[in-house]
């Protein structure tokens, strides 16, 4: 049995400091006097003024690499580099080698997670087998597996075929889950290399234009109001597919998006340094996509925070521009871009943080609801504290994940998790609170 943990004085979501006393894996009491509380003796005592509670945080959309490429990324590493992020749980998605296309790979992946024990690793079933676009995966006996999978995405591809979408969101219905869509026309962005426009065209690289997105993503939403079904939209990129979730949110679709940290504050321009840490799809667009894209996070257009943490091996980054892999680290930074961004800007509170990055992707989410609860009496302790007036320099060489394809390498970030509980149990601590843990 852990020791009990009172986390002292922390200001909650942002607002009114509050101790909380953990126990077994419990909240048992949320009191605004620290001397209300009888401490027991052998708890563990953090003092926490000046930190920021939020509930555990959860990832709607990480890349594990396991099975597969565990020289990018394995279960294990990528826990660890969630845990120091602040995260308690991460979406794994099912671009693997094998495709988690079957229970049987989506319970290895669960089951790996619930091993190591640093973040619940909630396995995304493939739409389609092998991702290729043509035959409906097993969806049910993933659904009914052990890994209890809600959510279904061919993420890397786009489930392009309209015919395979639609029967994909009649599927999902009957367990109340959702289709989650990479949106990339495939015929319109054949060779692209970044987003199409006046960089591109300067830097002679393939274009990716909006349009390849901004098609799928309204598609989508149509065949979601026609046959009564859920989407959920990845990485949103540009100014246009906020109007369309905007317009279809106001129809009554049941549709959700997420934006990433990093096309909430990179733009194309990061493409003529030619370095392929700031290649991914979607690419990185324009200044007014990135001011849409907060706007929308801000009006609540955009649902969630995600952060498509995709680690590569470095043979696949430290190469030429066109030769390289899409995708960039997200995991360990996103706390800390997400403050620079939205909280220090105004465009969002600490309480915002925890519905954008905690409470709605563990409803969209839907495995398990013992994320993105509240922090209150009764409550699983998944709790993550953020030192809102930390700054800290991101070195790729000291990150927890394998790989190092980080694009904020030398750059001086605000907000880092300082210590993540997974019900109750700590999975990061970060060196100044280690010693009351010793
Ligand atoms: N985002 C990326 O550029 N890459 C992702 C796939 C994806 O999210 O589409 C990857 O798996 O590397
Ligand atoms: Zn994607
Ligand atoms: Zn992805």
């Amino acid at each position: 049995m852990s020791r009990p943990i009172v986390i002292k004085n922390a200001s909650l979501y942002g607002d009114t400091p509050a101790t909380l006393l953990i126990e077994d894996g419990v909240i048992t009491t949320v009191a605004q006097d620290a001397a209300s509380i009888a401490t027991p003796d052998d708890a563990v005592v953090i003092e926490a003024e000046g930190l920021v509670a939020l509930p555990g945080l959860v990832d709607l959309h990480t890349h594990l690499r396991e099975p597969g490429r565990e020289d990018a990324e394995t279960i294990e590493t990528g826990s660890r580099a969630a845990a120091r992020g602040g995260w308690t749980a991460v979406h794994a998605m099912a671009n693997t080698n094998p495709v988690a296309d079957t229970a049987g790979v989506v319970e290895q992946v669960y089951s790996r997670g619930q091993e190591i024990g640093l973040v619940d690793v909630f396995p995304v079933g493939a739409v389609t087998v092998g991702l290729k676009g043509e035959h409906l995966s097993e969806m049910g006996a993933m659904a009914n597996s052990k890994a209890r999978v809600r959510l279904f995405s061919d993420d890397g591809v786009c489930v392009y075929d309209p015919v395979i979408m639609r029967r994909a969101l009649e599927y999902v219905k009957a367990f109340d889950g959702a289709v989650v869509q990479h949106a990339q026309d495939l015929r319109l962005t054949e060779g692209s290399q970044m987003h199409e426009g006046v960089v591109s065209a300067e830097l002679g690289l393939a274009g990716w234009p909006a349009v390849a997105e901004e098609s799928i993503v309204a598609r989508d939403a149509l065949l979601a109001e026609h046959v009564g079904s859920r989407v959920h939209v990845q990485h949103l990129s540009t100014a246009g597919s906020v109007e369309i979730i905007r317009w279809a949110k106001a129809r009554g679709i049941n549709v959700t998006a997420e934006a990433t940290p990093h096309h909430l504050l990179l733009t194309d321009e990061s493409a003529r340094t030619y370095d392929p840490l700031f290649k991914v799809n979607p690419p990185l667009r324009t200044q007014s996509d990135v001011d849409a894209l907060r706007a929308a996070v801000a009006d609540g257009t955009i649902d969630i925070i995600a952060t498509d943490h995709a680690p590569h091996a470095s043979e696949d980054k430290d190469c030429e521009w066109a030769a390289a892999s899409f995708g960039m680290l997200g995991l360990e930074t996103a706390l800390g871009v997400i403050q620079k961004v939205l909280v220090d800007t105004g465009a969002a509170t600490w309480r915002d943080v925890a519905r954008l990055m905690s409470e709605t992707p563990a409803r969209i989410g839907m495995v398990d609801d013992r994320h993105g609860r509240p922090l209150a009496a009764g409550e699983p302790a998944n709790v993550t504290l953020v030192d809102p007036n930390a700054t800290w320099t991101v070195d790729a060489a000291q990150l927890a994940s394998r790989a190092r394809n980080t694009p904020y390498g030398g750059i001086e970030l605000p907000g880092r998790a300082v210590a993540t509980f997974l019900r109750g149990v700590p999975t990061h601590l970060d060196t100044q609170l280690e010693g009351a843990f010793a």
